[in-house]
């Protein structure tokens, strides 16, 4: 069985044992997200998957390259607009630093993917890679905040590879990943490594030897993967000592 098929059963298998009736994808206009869809509408037919468009002052050209992502798959995506959401939180809320603004955003995400879910008795199907989960690239309850990972055991390369096989739109493959949360951002410059480099450090750490590599970027990953263990964790529980505190 192709890879594709492989997580094609599996996410079908996690939605019959939630006892749900479909899955809710993000479709950014990036390739994580269209291949999930894909792998989604794969598993489940395209009138159980729900794919969701969430602007929030986004660039107008990741829309239409989701718009083109979802047609590639048969999906008619919803096309729900944040922006407005977004302006009255940041009103709201006291003046928040640069990156405590931006993570507005993916947290609205989560909230509109999880109406949608409840609504639609559907898990929402995150698109979170394993580049970006070893090293904790995502916002915490924001697009980290999702039901299951089916891409979650792929380094960033090997979702490129998928992509192309299952017929994700080429534009799409080629430009730079990006978090698109603000102008001109991409994943490489803000992480200031290449995902080449991070992939290939990423697997030596996982075998457990990384001679030949620079001492320096290996120990500059490993910090990324240690600071952003509490990012992979459920929260620390406070337990009382004894049965009697418990009381
Ligand atoms: N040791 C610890 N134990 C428990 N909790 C801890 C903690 N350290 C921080 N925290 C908590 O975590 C918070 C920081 O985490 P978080 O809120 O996520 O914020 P943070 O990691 O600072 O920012 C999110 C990062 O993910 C990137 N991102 C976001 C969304 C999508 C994508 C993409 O690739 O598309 C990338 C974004 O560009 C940025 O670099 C702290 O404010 C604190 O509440
Ligand atoms: N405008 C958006 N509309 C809907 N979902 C979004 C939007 N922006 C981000 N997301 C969700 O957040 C996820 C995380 O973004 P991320 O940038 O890591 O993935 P991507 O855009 O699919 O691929 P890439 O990493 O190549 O940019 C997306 O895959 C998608 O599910
Ligand atoms: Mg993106």
């Amino acid at each position: 069985m192709s890879l594709a098929d492989q997580i094609a059963a599996w996410i079908k298998e996690q939605v019959a044992q939630a006892g749900v009736q479909g899955g809710v994808v993000g479709l950014s206009g990036g390739i994580d997200s269209a291949v999930v869809a894909g792998l989604a509408t794969r598993a489940l037919g395209p009138e159980r998957v729900t794919a969701a468009i969430l602007p929030a002052h986004s660039n107008p050209q990741d829309v239409e390259h989701a718009k083109l992502a979802a047609a590639a798959f048969g999906l008619e995506p919803l096309v729900i607009d944040l922006s407005r959401a977004y302006d009255v939180l940041r009103e709201t809320l006291p003046p928040g630093s640069e990156m405590a603004d931006a993570n507005i955003k993916p947290r609205l995400r989560m909230i509109a993917l999880y109406h949608l879910a409840n609504t639609r008795n559907a898990l929402v199907i995150g698109t979170g890679n394993k580049s970006e989960e070893m090293v904790g690239y995502f916002t915490k309850y924001g697009d980290g905040g999702v039901d299951i990972l089916p891409i979650g055991g792929l380094y960033k390369h090997q979702v490129v590879a998928l992509a192309r096989e299952i017929g994700v739109p080429e534009p799409i493959i080629t430009k730079p990943p990006s978090a698109g949360l603000w102008a001109g951002q991409t994943d490489e410059q803000e992480m200031g490594i290449t995902y080449d480099e991070l992939d290939a450090i990423l697997a030596a750490i996982e075998r457990g030897d990384t001679t030949g590599f620079p001492p320096d970027r290996v120990a500059r990953v490993e910090r990324m993967i240690a600071t952003s263990e509490h990012k992979r964790r459920l929260p620390p529980i406070f337990e009382p000592a004894s049965a009697e505190a418990r009381r």
